[in-house]
């Protein structure tokens, strides 16, 4: 046993194993899972922080929830592909829990939780994991964060107007305009409208949405069939499909009267849309359903125009969901935004920032018996409020201007005995070249 295996204590640690009897590790991730090293934490962070500061400008507060949760959240039967790819499991405790797939349910807990001890609207916002175990034969993600926005409490369109403006606000931060991408919006209120024309009960509402929502990921025929599964005639199955494919609200307003709340909504949303200055973002698209089954109201997607990429955002009105938890409902709408599309529509635009490491000062000493006035100079800066990047071990000068160049500092800041001797510390700017001596209280 060597002495070092000794260790401090004496007490003898194992020995290493002989070389290559140790099977390695698979050193990846998990499948549909990734690693943030530094250059893509710096872009996520950059993100999120544009997330954060625009929950910020729009008054909204941040909450967070448990990835896990119990099971029984997200358990509707209403056939979404949300559930069928529920990461769940039995704990140790024999509880059903699984990893969340989306953020809202959570949120409706926390409210009920909260009870008449949080005063309406609420204005709330995260920033989390989603989880969903996809067969990898579609090579798909497994995980993405999403930012969430929901308003609580606000039953009129100026809930959703105000997202809507909130997602506009995003987009332009981060350099991307209505001829970039828009938003398809529609109202489930139009489905709604025309199940009640055919004495659909209400309880089929969601798994009818759901089915809908499939209508450009399957043959319109398995459209149908799953349609007249669920319990719906030829003539409503022909109904809904053709009320999809109307093209203006306009033609929705002749094709199905009023149609009650559907056009109201729609028209004081795009008259709304027009007063937050953002109506050339906003299209109505009779088709959006979206996939989740509690949507009841206006819902709505972030699409890009050149139509490459996936849904970037989503989200509508969903006053039902608090009375699938048991509790009373509170009339409620949101939005989920992904971490990965909006990535690669930055890619495609060109958008993506210039993110460096920024350091401002790396100190080092030139000798060995140097370390600790090193490290107190280390102090003095850090104290001040810059960052340091201090040379740990006993390092050629050679190698920290590598380290300097390769981290994109600003200034190295060198301990030598002879200088130190005079109460000095080298200075060298690296953009300039400058070098110079300072007393260390000098030092800014
Ligand atoms: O947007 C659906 C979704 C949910 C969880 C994880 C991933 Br990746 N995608």
């Amino acid at each position: 046993q060597s002495s070092s295996a000794a260790g401090r204590s004496g007490a003898l640690s194992p020995a290493p194993p002989l070389s290559g009897a140790v099977q390695k590790i698979d050193v990846n991730p998990p499948k549909g899972t990734r690693d943030f090293p530094p250059e893509d934490m710096r872009l996520r962070n950059w993100l999120f922080n544009n997330f954060r500061e625009v929950s910020r400008l729009y008054g909204f507060e941040e909450v967070d929830f448990p990835v896990l949760e119990n099971e029984a959240l997200f358990t509707r039967k209403a056939g979404e592909e949300i559930k069928d790819q529920l990461y769940c499991f039995e704990d140790q405790g024999k509880r059903r829990v699984a990893l969340r797939p989306e953020l809202t349910p959570s949120l409706a807990r926390l409210v009920i939780q909260k009870g008449k001890s949080v005063s309406l609207p609420l204005k709330w916002f995260t920033v989390g994991q989603c989880w969903r175990y996809e067969r990898m034969t579609r090579g798909r993600r497994r995980e993405h964060y999403q930012w969430n926005m929901d308003i609580i409490g606000v039953p009129g369109v100026m809930a959703e107007a105000e997202l809507l403006a909130s997602i506009v606000t995003l987009f332009k931060r981060i350099g991307i305009t209505e001829s970039d991408v828009g938003f398809k919006v529609s109202s489930r209120k139009v489905l709604q409208g025309v199940l009640k024309c055919y004495s659909i009960p209400e309880n089929l509402f969601g798994k009818v949405c759901v089915i809908i929502d499939k209508i450009e990921k399957i043959p319109v025929d398995e459209i149908k069939k799953e349609l007249k599964v669920v319990g719906l005639s030829e003539e409503a199955v022909h109904e809904l499909l053709e009320v999809l494919s109307v093209k203006s609200l306009a033609e929705l307003e002749e094709r199905v009267g009023s149609c009650g709340e559907a056009i109201a909504d729609l028209k004081q949303l795009f008259l709304l849309a027009e007063k937050f200055g953002y109506s050339k973002w906003l299209q109505f698209d009779a088709s959006v359903v979206r996939g989740l089954a509690y949507y009841t109201g206006i819902v709505f997607e972030g699409f890009d125009r050149e139509g490459k990429l996936r849904a970037i955002c989503g989200g509508g009105r969903y006053d039902h969901l608090f009375s699938t938890f048991g509790a009373d409902d509170i009339a409620a709408c949101g939005f989920g935004f992904g971490d990965a599309v909006i990535v690669e529509l930055l890619k495609e635009k060109g958008l993506l920032p210039e993110l460096s490491l920024q350091v401002h000062n790396i100190v080092c000493a030139l000798d060995e018996d140097l370390q600790a006035v090193a490290a107190t100079v280390a102090n003095v800066l850090r104290e001040k409020g810059q960052s340091v990047d201090l040379v740990l071990e006993s390092k050629p000068l050679k190698w920290v201007f590598k380290r300097a160049a390769r981290t994109n500092v600003e200034r190295l800041v060198i301990v030598g005995s002879s200088e130190w001797q005079r109460g000095m510390v080298g200075v060298k700017i690296l953009s300039t070249g400058e070098q110079y001596e300072v007393k260390l209280d000098d030092l800014k």
